[in-house]
């Protein structure tokens, strides 16, 4: 191990105690193996080799070394206990635990991982050869994302979005960021999204008769599918004031682009992460991550809205997401003060950016949340029965096949929540978080160097049996307000957590509230022929492999 020789500064990431060298190579096996199997996903047995493994990463262009390692696995390399380490299980040099991620999938290996470190706060990961820390204690992560947010405000730059739409939300860094989300803040605040509710409530409606259409014909449905129109539809109208029909013309073109916008050139990702330079030369000569195609269709898109509204004095009238966006554009109103006029602003550029986000970051994540609850609503009939009780309670009983809930007729709906809840935690369209260290900093006796990426693995905090009693089973009662009480805050967080979560969240919400509550209240949810349970994810997105296959039952015709 000459090559671990210490040359230069150790940089290290915590601190040995007597806890960290707990796990050694001879126990490696038993801490590998899966205690209990599990119904919703495959049996995962990720390494069979020594947990424990050193590695050297030379960062050199940052001037420092990181050894994510177990100390008595080399003494050659140097480390001593004043050097700060961290726990990582094996991997390849030039891959990292890239290699995994690919034989197991990202859920089980996120899952098997943060199991084999039960006693640390923070473990190690590889992606390809850059070293991670992944936090595990929900003190840290608290910390991280609120106590110390200004240390940690920015996410790692993975997907590089060309120009017009590289000042979106997501990817935007400090006081850029700052001023962004402060401007565009205020178009979620209630009084704007009980005037987006009307696009919702239409798109629910019209979704309904659909719906109403299938059962009669009693036809088989595939929920991610049929949620994922009426979500398009709503973002389009929500977002632009498009009617762009994906009910009945799911391959129309505003559909077809954001498709494409949401399915980038994986190839040329994974090319980019390896070989960074050919990444770069591929992106030179015409190969983009995002197809030059759709951006140009959502620039015209978006363009031409905003002209529209200019021209025909509309602006403000549409209440709409770019309605809303265009009012926070840069203007000389001659009222307010510079301070104020730049705090309050947005260039078009970024108002680009900021419709094209709005696509992006509601569209997977609201049609996958509604149509996991569904379907695990439809595999726990009882459950489904108590949310079309309080929904009969709450909004009255309705003959008329399209009546929909408003914006306030959904704020109480408690039961619903929890199954919604319950759903994001089983089902999580964000599967883990990430930011970025800005300047060196130790927290809870954990070295974080400045630069370094620091994981929160949602998905196995969500599943993590020693917070969730049986963590694979839909009980929506773990949401109930004493339990919600007796839990760690941190223990649950499909929405992220600080100062730069999801700014859609209850936008969000009200969509599946609206959506659920129009669809549950004139139909039960009922497993098919088609029906596969448990579900199997597929490995590398939050879909399931065999499709959610149900069919619709009327309530009111059960009544009579
Ligand atoms: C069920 C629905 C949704 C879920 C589960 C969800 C989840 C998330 C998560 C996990 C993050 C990262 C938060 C963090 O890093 O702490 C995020 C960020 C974000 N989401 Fe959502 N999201 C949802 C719906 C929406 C909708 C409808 C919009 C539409 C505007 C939206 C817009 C955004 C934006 C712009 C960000 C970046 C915020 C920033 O960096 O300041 N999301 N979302």
């Amino acid at each position: 191990m000459k090559s671990c020789s210490r040359k230069g500064l150790y940089l290290a990431i915590s601190k040995l105690t007597e806890a960290d060298h707990g796990v050694k190579a001879g126990n490696a096996a038993s801490q590998s193996k899966r205690e209990e199997p599990d119904p919703v996903r495959r049996p995962v047995s990720v390494t069979q080799r020594p947990l424990i493994t050193c590695h050297r990463l030379s960062r050199e262009n940052d001037g420092w070394d990181v050894y994510i390692t177990d100390s008595s696995c080399c003494p050659d390399c140097g480390l001593t206990s004043n050097s700060l380490l961290c726990l990582t299980p094996p991997s390849s040099k030039l891959f990292g635990h890239f290699l995994e991620g690919i034989k197991y999938g990202i859920f089980d290996v996120q899952t098997h991982f943060y199991s084999m470190f039960k006693d640390k706060k923070v473990y190690g990961w590889y992606d390809f050869k850059t070293p991670t820390i992944v936090l595990r204690d929900l003190d840290l992560i608290k910390d991280i994302c609120v106590k110390h947010f200004g240390n940690f405000s920015n996410r790692r730059a993975v997907v590089r979005f060309e120009p017009p739409f590289d000042e979106n939300l997501l990817t935007i860094f400090g006081d850029h960021w700052k001023r962004v989300r402060s401007t565009v803040s205020p178009t979620f605040s209630s009084g704007r999204l009980k005037k987006m509710s009307r696009h919702i409530e239409r798109n629910a409606k019209l979704f309904q008769r659909v719906l109403h259409q299938k059962q009669e014909s009693n036809e088989e449905i595939e929920l991610k599918e049929m949620m994922s129109r009426v979500t398009m539809d709503t973002i389009a109208s929500t977002g632009f004031g498009l009617d762009v029909d994906s009910l009945n013309h799911p391959d129309n073109e505003f559909s077809k682009h954001a498709k494409a916008f949401l399915n980038p050139n994986v190839g040329l990702f994974l090319i980019s992460y390896v070989v960074p330079f050919l990444g770069k030369i591929l992106n030179a000569v015409g190969m983009k991550f995002i197809s030059q195609n759709s951006s140009d269709y959502f620039k015209n898109v978006i363009e031409a809205a905003l002209q529209e509204r200019k021209e025909s004095g509309n602006a403000g009238k549409l209440h709409d997401f770019l309605d809303l966006v265009i009012n926070a554009e840069e203007k000389e109103t001659g009222e307010a003060d510079e301070k104020s006029k730049v705090l309050a602003s947005l260039s078009h550029n970024e108002i680009l950016s900021q419709a094209l986000t709005f696509i992006l970051a509601g569209y997977d994540t609201v049609s996958s949340v509604l149509a996991f609850t569904l379907f695990l609503l439809a595999m726990h009939p009882k459950h489904q029965r108590l949310v079309q009780e309080e929904l009969d309670l709450k909004l009255g009983d309705s003959d008329q096949e399209d009546t929909v809930p408003d914006y306030e007729g959904v704020q109480n709906l408690l039961y619903l929540d929890q199954c919604i809840n319950e759903t994001m935690r089983l089902f999580p369209p964000g599967i883990l978080l990430d930011r970025v260290c800005n300047e060196e900093i130790t927290l809870h006796g954990v070295r974080f160097p400045k630069g370094m990426p620091v994981i929160l693995p949602i998905y196995a905090i969500h599943r993590d049996p020693e917070i969730w009693v049986d963590p694979d089973e839909f009980k929506p009662e773990r949401f109930s307000p004493e339990a919600k009480e007796a839990r760690h805050q941190f223990s649950y967080f499909p929405f992220g957590q600080g100062p730069r979560n999801c700014i859609g969240m209850r936008l969000g919400q009200l969509e599946l509230k609206i959506v659920l509550a129009s669809m549950l209240r004139h139909f039960d949810v009922v497993p098919c022929q088609k029906t596969v349970y448990p579900i199997k994810l597929s490995q590398w997105q939050l879909a399931a492999k065999d499709g959610l296959w149900v069919k619709l039952e009327s309530r009111t015709r059960k009544q009579q």
